[in-house]
């Protein structure tokens, strides 16, 4: 079951809100670095964040060196941006600054 892609209001709402996230160029998807203290903060952090995508279904594009995560979000199933991705956006973001 696909979540629908964001309509142009949905968009214009919802992502502005998410701080550090751009559009990735080319791509129905969005971007953030994320930078830790170091290599056991990043990967607490992502150990924590592979619950939450497991709990929604719906993860993660990821890349790590050391104490940088590299995150992309996208549905995959529906081609693009839906409301999943703001979801999972604003809980990487909740769970890296606390
Ligand atoms: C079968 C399973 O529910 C799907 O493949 C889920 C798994 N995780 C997913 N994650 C992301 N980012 N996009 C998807 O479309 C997606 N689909």
């Amino acid at each position: 079951m696909a979540a629908n892609l964001l309509t142009r209001e949905e968009r214009d709402a919802m992502l502005p809100g998410l701080t550090g996230w751009t559009m990735v160029e080319g791509r129905d998807a969005i971007h953030k670095s994320y930078v830790f203290a170091d290599f056991v903060a990043a990967f607490g952090w992502m150990a924590k964040v592979a619950i939450v995508a497991e709990k929604h279904d719906h993860h993660p594009e990821w890349f790590n060196v050391y104490k940088t995560v590299e995150v992309t979000l996208s549905t995959h199933d529906a081609g693009g941006l839906t409301k999943l991705d703001v979801t999972l956006a604003q809980e990487m973001d909740r769970l890296a600054s606390g």
